[in-house]
């Protein structure tokens, strides 16, 4: 069916707004973070990779880290074996670290992988273990007690932070036409594996990578604030003011601190999407209205 004048003017305008964008874009690096609350169904799935297929054809590096904590939760429960959360980190005994491991390095990462070949793109599917990626250490968490002086710190068993990145795989496969799709699990010096959260692996991957942009795709349109509005643009002290009067709580938290982190250590701009949206990433990139929130140094 030939397009009608309306729409045809409205498509070219919208095709002709992402000229800057490339110009700008192309050449840097774009970390993407996927997260598991945002595989929905095969349609959005497909969407994502597509994306990930035409950034990189057009001369765009993307990175994609992904997360996968529902998954893992719905074949922990097919194990009988619960769940638990202790400041959004998963207890990760040795038997639950086999079954993240399974399921990030294994079923989420390949069916990545897949969909972004099936679209034509060229994807390598890694663990942190693979080329030594992602070096990890024990992450020590903090229980909050009455005496925040001296704060109790609690086992959550297998559950690192990045100790260290090195960076020798992507910069090859950035120099190639592969796209990287990571999953967050770490190894130390003795080889004992950890489970990241996603989040904290993607802002370092971008910090070290001096990215130009870092882009979170969860399952809410952005930073919302108390009365549930989205706030589309704020800076590192608006952020702190809204973590300080619980405005932002939960898994925003973390999600928050590494966006803040990622621009205090140089990458140009985080970005907070809703990943239930089809083509998000593009949207965000390619037009000048964005969608989600933005946070910067600057501003
Ligand atoms: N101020 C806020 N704005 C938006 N979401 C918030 C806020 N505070 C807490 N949240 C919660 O954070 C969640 C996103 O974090 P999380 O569930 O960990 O995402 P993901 O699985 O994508 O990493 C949202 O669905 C929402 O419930
Ligand atoms: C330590 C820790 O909690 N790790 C996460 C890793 C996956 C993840 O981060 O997935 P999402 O981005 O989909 O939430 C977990 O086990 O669920």
């Amino acid at each position: 069916m030939p397009l009608t004048r309306k729409r045809a003017m409205t498509t070219a305008m919208v095709l002709s707004q992402a000229l800057p964008y490339l110009q700008r874009f192309v050449g840097k690096t774009i970390v993407v973070k996927y997260g598991g609350n945002a595989m929905i169904d095969e349609e959005l799935k497909n969407s994502f990779a597509r994306d990930m297929v035409m950034l990189k054809l057009v001369g765009i590096n993307p990175i994609v880290v992904h997360g996968g904590g529902p998954q893992i939760g719905e074949l922990l429960a097919k194990l009988n074996i619960e769940s638990k959360f202790v400041n959004g980190m998963r207890v990760t005994t040795s038997e639950t670290m086999d079954v993240v491991e399974m399921v990030l390095g294994g079923l989420v990462n390949k069916d990545i992988v897949n969909l972004i070949n099936q679209n034509g793109g060229k994807a390598i599917g890694l663990t942190g273990k693979d080329g030594q990626l992602l070096h990890a250490r024990k992450l020590k968490v903090k229980k909050n007690t009455p005496d925040m002086q001296q704060p109790e710190i609690i086992d959550i068993g297998h559950v690192g932070e990045v100790a260290r990145i090195n960076t020798q795989v992507l910069d090859m496969l950035t120099r190639s036409d592969f796209i990287p799709v990571i999953a967050p699990i770490g190894v130390d010096e003795a080889g004992n594996s950890y489970n990241i959260n996603a989040d904290l692996v993607a802002g370092k991957v971008a910090e070290v990578l001096r990215a130009e942009k870092l882009i979170l795709l969860t399952n809410i349109e952005g930073l919302l604030d108390k009365e549930g509005k989205l706030l589309t643009g704020l800076s590192t002290a608006e952020v702190d003011a809204l973590i300080a009067d619980g405005t932002i709580h939960g898994g925003m938290l973390p999600k928050i601190r590494c966006a803040l982190d990622a621009v205090h250590a140089g990458v140009v701009s985080s970005h907070i999407i809703d990943g239930r949206l089809a083509h998000s990433t593009m949207l965000e990139l390619f037009t000048d209205e964005g969608v989600g929130t933005l946070i910067s140094d600057g501003r």
